[in-house]
């Protein structure tokens, strides 16, 4: 049976972001996942999950200057102990919600050094990461995105995330396959997966043009769930869409997978 988790940085945007929790558990939600936790103490995170029954799927490593518009660091000259520190906090929030995975970013091509140098960095900071997170039974994810939503994005296929962990080719880092950026940048989502599906550690979903909820826009996704069914997929899908009204309204498509 395939697992959906809300992620609460998209969805419930009407609400507060604790009362996310809540609302999650309250349509069925059996796991959360967000992009970062570091402005709550863990231990009202944690509260939230067992309050409502959720687990914690995943979060991100810090992104850096997010607000300054910096989308990760794990590729950048120059902030390697920056790097390390975030995943140290990330490890630490990890272990306290007892989740999983987390996602680091690569950050934006640096067009002050070369590609391959630059390329050279996030290979050696996957690789210490890796071997952090597999201290504490923790998977590394990578995510290709998209370059019309995040424009300069370093990691920019899918091809290229393949090719990072054939070369750091660690057990502990794996690709967070999100459907919509694999969508917009290289089509063929079914064969993607069969292509990759030994490295993929987790999988989100959105539907574009628009980002909408899978049931508003151009990926067949009940065709993709039983696709997923049948390779017997078993980690988490993770809904990270912009729901086009009220987030409760935009779950008809799910009513099966949630009631399970
Ligand atoms: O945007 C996405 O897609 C994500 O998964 C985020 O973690 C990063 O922006
Ligand atoms: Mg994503």
């Amino acid at each position: 049976m395939l697992k959906l988790s809300a992620n609460l940085s998209f969805l419930y945007q009407e609400l507060p972001f604790l009362d996310r929790f809540k609302a999650a558990a309250k349509d069925g939600f059996k796991g959360v996942e967000y992009l970062f936790p570091y402005e709550w103490e863990s231990s009202e995170l944690l509260s939230l999950l067992n309050e409502n029954g959720l687990q914690q799927v995943l979060f991100n490593a810090s992104a850096g200057d997010w607000a300054a518009g910096e989308k990760g660091l794990a590729s950048l000259s120059g902030r390697e102990q920056e790097f390390r520190d975030s995943i140290f906090l990330a490890l630490e929030y990890a272990t306290a919600l007892q989740c999983p995975q987390i996602h680091i970013m690569a950050g934006l091509r640096d067009e002050t050094i070369s590609h391959s140098a630059q390329l050279e960095i996030y290979h050696q900071n996957l690789a210490f990461a890796a071997e952090e997170c597999a201290k504490r039974q923790v998977v590394a994810l990578i995510e290709p995105i998209n370059a019309k939503d995040m424009p300069g994005f370093f990691l920019e296929n899918i091809s290229m995330a393949a090719s990072v962990l054939n070369i750091v080719d660690h057990p502990s880092l794996r690709i967070q396959f999100d459907m919509y950026h694999i969508q917009r940048t290289d089509g063929d989502i079914c064969l993607q997966f069969l292509a990759n599906a030994d490295k993929i550690g987790h999988i989100q979903i959105a539907n574009p043009p628009h980002r909408y909820e899978p049931g508003n826009g151009e990926i067949n996704y009940p065709y993709i769930f039983n696709f997923l069914k049948s390779e017997r997929y078993s980690g988490w899908i993770g809904c990270e869409y912009k729901p086009s009204t009220t987030t409760s309204k935009t779950l008809g498509w799910a009513k099966e997978l949630l009631t399970q």
